[in-house]
């Protein structure tokens, strides 16, 4: 464990450049790996997660390979071509290189284990076992669907046509990528969309993909198996997920004025943006172009007075990770913020919901948590009291992040009692806070 106390702090202000999107990464260094011949990437997230993909494709037969900062090639071996693994695949805390990398496995003739740390090992894995389980792969795994798991692929697999239980983008892109070595068409049901990352990008390697939306309204999205990718060269624009920390920080602290630079607005990500913006919020989009394949912005974020609202549910997929510090947010607001629909928080890296309750409680927030949501009563813009204890972040580097920005807004401070998760999506985190503060 690695305590730290993060304590109030004067306005924010400069400009930083936040690392490249995590997701976007993770399926640079995989469909790299499936493509034959050289795949270049910058400003590749070199984040624990991130490192736990590279691994495994290493492992698998690919050579991943670091040529400077964020910049990285991959040699493929061909979809279909991937190699037994000799050891268990770790994938640490990540649950996305988990459940995309089950996808691969899947229609691959080989067997993998995989396993992870302490929070990885509660998440559940089901809701890839049974649409992969449909395909013909075969699995061992411990108690309630979770890791440790051995997953035994099936050669040939057989395409499958599955509609989403619940909004996943984990899921949804696991039977794409099984897809992808499975002889015929693979189609997915998507009522809710979600980030749209895998089939941009499958697409962007050559893949046969169709997107098209069905009478009532779902994205059906079919895959043609059997595919040969080509190599690419890929410019990672920075992760949303993590400029929203530094967002929320600008908003909340009185005089702050913060450029970030390079932030990916893709429209299934940029939830956080528009829900700050409906509370008051000053974020101005500089210079928007396209990073990628993405569209991009740096993004001028002004300190507001914010008003508490009630978040519209239709809009949680395209921020799933930023309720965390949304909750933040609200805390410090005018008035009321009410978030519904967040059932799926409740098996992330932790209980999101239930954590944050815990957590905001404890810096003094008026919190009050529901069975799918918070309701947060805000200070008016009043600094939060802060802790006297320490703050349970449970392996969760969003909860670390978001009390840090809890504790600069605050009037003792907040101690988060481990923040060496943050390296699994943020490892610079600590040191752009201490850029903006100095
Ligand atoms: O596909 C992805 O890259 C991700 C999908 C989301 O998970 P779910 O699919 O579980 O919603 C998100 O929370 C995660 O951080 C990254
Ligand atoms: C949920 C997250 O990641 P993963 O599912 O990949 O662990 C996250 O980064 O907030």
């Amino acid at each position: 464990m690695r305590p730290r106390r993060f304590l109030p702090t004067g306005p924010l202000k400069g400009r930083i450049r936040v690392p490249g999107d995590k997701s976007i990464s993770h399926r640079s260094i995989m469909l790299g790996a499936l493509a034959v011949g050289e795949t270049k990437v910058t400003g590749l997230l070199e984040g624990e997660d991130v490192l736990s993909t590279a691994a495994a494709m290493r492992a698998m037969g690919a050579t991943v390979t670091r040529t400077g900062e964020g910049a990285w090639t991959v040699n493929g071996v061909g979809v279909g071509a991937l190699l037994q693994p000799e050891a268990p695949l770790d994938m640490g805390n990540s649950g996305t290189s988990t459940r995309l990398l089950m996808g691969l496995v899947a229609s691959h003739p080989i067997t993998a284990t995989f396993i992870g740390d302490g929070s990885l090992s509660k998440r559940p894995m089901g809701r890839v076992i049974d649409p992969l389980s449909e395909m013909g792969a075969s699995f061992e795994a411990s108690e309630g669907g979770r890791l440790p798991l051995i997953l035994k692929g099936a050669s040939p697999a057989v395409p499958i046509r599955y509609r989403l239980p619940m909004a996943s983008a984990q899921v949804k892109s696991a039977i794409l990528l099984a897809g992808l070595n499975t002889p015929g068409i693979t189609t997915v049901i998507e009522p809710v969309p979600t980030r749209d990352h895998s089939e941009r990008m499958l697409r962007g390697f050559g893949a046969d993909l169709t997107v098209e939306t069905d009478a009532d309204g779902a994205r059906v999205i079919s895959i043609r198996g059997e595919a040969e990718l080509e190599p690419q060269t890929i410019e990672v624009p920075g992760d949303p997920s993590s400029a929203a920390f530094f967002i929320v920080a600008a908003l909340v602290i009185p005089g702050s004025e913060v450029l970030i630079e390079n932030v990916g607005l893709n429209p299934t990500r940029a939830g956080i943006v528009e829900v700050l913006r409906q509370m008051g919020g000053s974020i101005e989009e500089v210079n928007p172009r396209e990073v990628g394949g993405e569209p991009v912005a740096d993004l001028l974020v002004r300190h507001s007075a914010l008003k508490g609202i009630d978040v519209d549910p239709a809009i949680v997929p395209a921020m799933v990770d930023e309720f965390p510090v949304l909750f933040v947010a609200a805390a410090l607001a005018e008035g009321v913020t009410t978030t519904t629909g967040l059932e799926e928080l409740r098996v992330k890296e932790s209980d999101r919901i239930s954590v944050m309750a815990t957590a905001l409680a404890a810096a003094g927030a008026t919190v009050r948590e529901t069975e799918d949501g918070l309701i947060i009563t805000g200070t008016g813009g009043e600094p939060l009291v802060g802790t006297n204890g320490t703050i349970a972040t449970h392996l969760d580097h969003r909860i670390a992040m978001s009390m840090a920005v809890a504790g600069l807004a605050s009037r003792a401070g907040v101690e988060v009692d481990d923040v060496r998760p943050i390296a699994t999506s943020f490892p610079v985190f600590e040191t752009m806070l201490e850029g903006l503060t100095a």
